[in-house]
């Protein structure tokens, strides 16, 4: 099977806004590959969220297209599980309820439900919480929760808008070791958008730079650092010299633009 699993084609997209059109993308050319873990960097406000927000299915491009699987992506389903920096959990439901709601929206039998919940319930480590209530969870156990939420669907690709901008140096540390592990248990597809060069190193497969608005991708970079951290140590992160080389590039690139 040759076609990826995303691909973009020429595509741009412009806001209207009362102050006149904002050109958010341009040319933009990408392909996501089954498998791969994708991380994209670039200055603030030049077009990260819009590219996952077209990927996602919210927004429609302006020129060009984006498919999925070779067909054009018309709106959000459950084939692409986003994960944002604030978790959208329902308040109203236990977490239990929040991780099975997808499936049971899709018909899903409520045995298998319950197997999934379970399931992903435990890869995220919150075996044990099913029954509390979303106001009783930690800022990072509701960040586990969201992914739990999301990986429930089984999607074929995860979106994830800096899902761990919002905790704390540690938690973050810990939330990375945990996508890492599953991305590479599940062989999930992940797409990763992240204002952190470290971040996007340790955890992808591929990082990508893009430039100021209107966010073109400036250059991509195939890494393996991932491969080399394993969970036990992923605090003690050791790397040689050419992590460090690709890190300066990445500073350069994204510095440059700000000049
Ligand atoms: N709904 C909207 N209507 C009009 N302009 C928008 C809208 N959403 C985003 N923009 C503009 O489009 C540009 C790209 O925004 P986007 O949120 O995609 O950037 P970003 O790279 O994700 O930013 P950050 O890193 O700060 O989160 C910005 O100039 C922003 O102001």
């Amino acid at each position: 099977m040759n076609e990826p699993l995303i691909r973009i084609e020429n595509l741009s997209l412009e806001y209207q806004t009362q102050a006149g059109p904002v050109l958010a993308l341009a040319d933009i050319n990408l392909e996501l590959k089954e498998g791969e873990f994708v991380c994209l960097l670039g200055p603030s406000g030049c077009g990260k969220s819009t590219l996952l927000k077209i990927i996602a299915g919210y927004l429609a491009p302006t020129t060009g297209q984006c498919l999925m699987q070779g067909e054009p992506i018309k709106g959000p389903d459950w084939h692409r599980g986003v994960v944002f920096q604030s978790p959208t959990l329902y308040p109203w439901m236990n977490l239990r309820k929040n991780v099975e709601f997808g499936p049971r929206m899709r018909g899903v039998s409520e045995e298998k439900i319950r197997e999934v919940s379970d399931h992903f319930l435990g890869q995220v480590k919150l075996t044990g919480f099913e029954d509390k209530w979303i106001f009783e969870l930690s800022g990072g156990m509701k960040q586990r929760a969201e992914l739990a939420r999301a990986l429930a669907n089984e999607p074929a690709v995860i979106l994830m808008d800096e899902p761990f901008g919002a905790l704390d140096a540690m938690t973050r540390v810990d939330m990375q070791g945990l996508i890492r592990e599953i991305w590479q248990k599940n062989k999930s597809t992940i797409f990763l958008i992240t204002h952190d060069i470290d971040e996007a190193l340790s955890l992808g497969t591929r990082v990508l730079v893009m430039s100021d608005r209107p966010g073109r991708i400036l250059k991509e970079f195939q890494v393996d650092f991932t491969y080399k951290v394993f969970r036990q140590d992923a605090r003690h992160r050791k790397y040689d010299e050419s992590y460090f080389d690709v890190k300066d590039e990445i500073i350069d690139l994204i510095h440059y633009q700000d000049e």
